[in-house]
């Protein structure tokens, strides 16, 4: 097996259990790719950590390369992100210990969004000046599920509507692709003045994955998932009769410390690796083995409550029809207007 996915001995690579993993990745290849999905976590899993030595932005720091926010914006989320971050890392404190925190820290941060008044028709472009990067290795690793009708369910604690921006920009939005994250509502004039649905932070995604169960594909009870915190090892707990599930887990940042939990809880870890080699390569064997046959375009079902206009090859359902949380002024709007076509980023690869 390791012979046929050279890239499982990469200097980055880590797993507990080398012959558990050899096991999980052959079921999956005897299975065929009709039979899997992949449930992937956004920032800092499929986009960067670091690029040339620099922090990559997340989706909810993206804005801050534009002008779409104040400058009293920018310093008051970063002050945020200087504070709540090295709690959300911290390996000496429980979940339950950081879980008010982050709710604390997602909820002043979409309450300051908010204010700024976003037009959602100046979010694409703002999107491509920020310089936003998918992990290098994005297009095989898009192309690949897209053309095996793989669905890929991306959940996402950052900001749907910018995440969107960033695989639309990229070119590698298209139908098999699912979003489930925090989107923003829009006001009759086009501006932000809400977010929708129940909050999702990064310790809370067990929660949102079982109560929107009836959004998983059922009948692909195989699974590969792809995370960069632990609590995105708990994804895929709304799909109902799991087979096989391989967890990959990016360790992106204080890797001594934290090394330990990640190794103990994914099957495979990737220290400071800013790219999707090991998934594609994994993906590849899968689904060019024996159990697999390119099919045409599957469409994923699920539920819609946020029509977008955009072409249709990039036309997505998302979940969230509530509003949740926020100071009672951010939480009244009435419905969005469109969206128009996206212009792509230049490919970086
Ligand atoms: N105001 C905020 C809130 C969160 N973040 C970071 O974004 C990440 C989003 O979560 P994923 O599930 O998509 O990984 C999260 O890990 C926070 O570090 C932020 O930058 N600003």
């Amino acid at each position: 097996m390791f012979k046929m996915i050279p890239e499982l001995n990469n200097a980055s690579v880590r797993m507990r259990d080398r012959g558990q993993v050899e096991t999980i990745i052959s079921n999956m290849q005897r299975a065929g790719a009709s039979t899997l999905q992949v449930i992937s976590d956004f920032d800092m899993t499929l986009t960067r950590f670091a690029h040339k030595g620099k922090r990559c932005p997340t989706t909810h720091n993206i804005l801050h390369n534009t002008t779409l926010i104040s400058e009293e914006c920018k310093a008051k989320m970063s002050d945020l992100v200087a504070y709540y971050y090295p709690i959300e890392i911290d390996s000496l404190k429980s979940v339950e210990e950081k879980i008010p925190h982050m709710e604390e820290w997602w909820t002043q941060a979409h309450a300051l969004l908010i204010k700024q008044r976003i037009r959602k028709d100046q979010l694409a472009q703002a999107v491509r000046a920020s310089g936003a990067m998918l992990r290098e290795g994005y297009s095989s690793f898009f192309d690949m599920l897209k053309e095996n009708s793989v669905p890929l369910l991306i959940f996402s604690a950052g900001v749907g509507d910018i995440l969107e921006e960033v695989i639309i920009g990229h070119g590698v939005f298209s139908s098999n692709v699912r979003v489930f994250s925090n989107y923003m509502d829009y006001d009759k004039d086009g501006f932000a003045c809400a977010f929708k649905g129940e909050l999702i932070h990064t310790f809370n995604k067990r929660e949102g994955a079982l109560q929107n169960i009836h959004q998983f594909v059922h009948d692909r009870t195989n699974v590969l998932l792809l995370g960069d915190s632990l609590g995105d090892l708990d994804m895929a707990d709304g799909v109902q009769d799991l087979k096989n599930i391989l967890r990959i887990g990016y360790l992106n940042d204080k890797v001594e410390e934290r090394r330990e939990a990640y190794v103990s809880s994914y099957d495979i870890v990737l220290e400071e690796d800013e790219t999707l080699d090991v998934p594609n390569a994994i993906l590849n064997y899968i689904t060019a083995g024996e159990g697999s046959q390119k099919h045409e375009e599957t469409r994923v079902e699920t539920p819609h409550c946020q029509k977008r206009h955009l072409p249709k090859e990039t036309r997505l359902q998302t979940p969230h029809c509530q509003k949740h949380y926020l100071p009672e002024e951010t939480r009244k709007c009435s419905s969005a207007k469109g969206t128009p076509a996206s212009q792509p980023l230049a490919k970086q690869e």
